[in-house]
């Protein structure tokens, strides 16, 4: 007779990782932690289900996955725009679940949408102003910090937003979430319909956002690259976390490859 096998067995250790039991194990002492989140749009249909979790302090963890798979939802469930029904959300051990997002900007979680993330007609400057509207007397120093990170913030401060390209306003939407000091950074798709030399941009910059002191958590499509500046990944499917681990273990993974990485293994060479 042969031996029952365990969960352990029977799982890849990227999917082991990704188990309930495992994750509450890995999450102790996490920055900021979600457990067993199920959360939707539309009354009775579930995009996140029983989704587990979780970032260190200093850690650049990025989320891929097919489309529709509920990453962008599970940021935005983070953030608080999403209403939980199951589950919560911890930042420092403290219960921060469907708080308000001017809540969680004060408690130190920024977030940079995909899409329609600065103000178009106002100027850099004052698309920064707006994102320390609730402690202007700091302006200053964090201008200064932003502009350490984005140059192009201070040099071109008078130019309205709407004149510029993808990529500079991706710089001014980053700008404007670092201005409030958050320690966790939320980052929605930031490569997303740039071009590539403007993605890569947006990669070093992520890594020097990290250095700075900010823990990111970062939603790709561009799930090779960004595995490769991630210090863990997570791929969801169907609103769950199917695999996790380091950022070369998953890019490494025959599982995580076939179904999700495809062919842009066959280009693994190229960095
Ligand atoms: N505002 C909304 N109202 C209703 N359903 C929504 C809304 N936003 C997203 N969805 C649905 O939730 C599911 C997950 O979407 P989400 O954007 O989180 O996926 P994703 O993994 O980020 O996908 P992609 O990589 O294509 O952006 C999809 O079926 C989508 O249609």
């Amino acid at each position: 007779m042969s031996e029952p096998t365990t969960e352990k067995q029977q799982l890849t250790p990227a999917e082991f990782a990704a188990t309930p039991g495992e994750h509450a194990r890995l999450a102790e002492g996490a920055l900021l932690r979600a457990d067993g989140l199920v959360a939707g749009y539309i009354p009775g249909v579930n995009i996140l289900s029983e989704c587990n979790f979780f970032l260190n302090d200093g850690e650049i963890v990025g989320i891929i996955g097919p489309n529709g798979a509920g990453k962008s939802t599970l940021l935005k469930t983070l953030f608080g725009l999403v209403a939980v029904r199951e589950g919560s959300v911890k930042l420092r051990g403290d219960t921060i679940t469907s708080a308000e997002a001017h809540v969680l900007v004060t408690k130190g979680v920024g977030y940079v949408p995909q899409t329609q993330n600065v103000f178009p007609s106002l100027t850099i400057e004052e698309n920064l102003e707006m994102g320390i509207y609730l402690r202007p007397k700091k302006f200053n120093e964090r201008f200064d910090f932003v502009s350490e990170l984005f140059p192009l913030l201070s040099d071109r401060r008078k130019v309205k937003a709407g004149a510029l390209s993808g990529g500079e306003r991706q710089m001014v939407a980053m700008g404007r979430a670092l201005m409030m000091e958050p320690s966790v950074l939320l980052l929605d798709e930031p490569s997303a319909g740039l071009s590539p030399m403007f993605q890569d941009e947006v990669f070093i910059r992520c890594k020097k956002i990290n250095a700075a002191g900010v823990s990111i958590i970062m939603v790709e499509q561009n799930a090779r690259r960004c595995l490769q500046i991630c210090d863990r990944g997570y791929v969801l499917d169907q609103g769950r976390n199917a695999y996790t681990d380091t950022g070369p273990a998953l890019m490494n993974d025959p599982k995580v490859i076939e179904l999700y990485l495809g062919t842009l293994a066959g280009s693994k060479e190229k960095k």
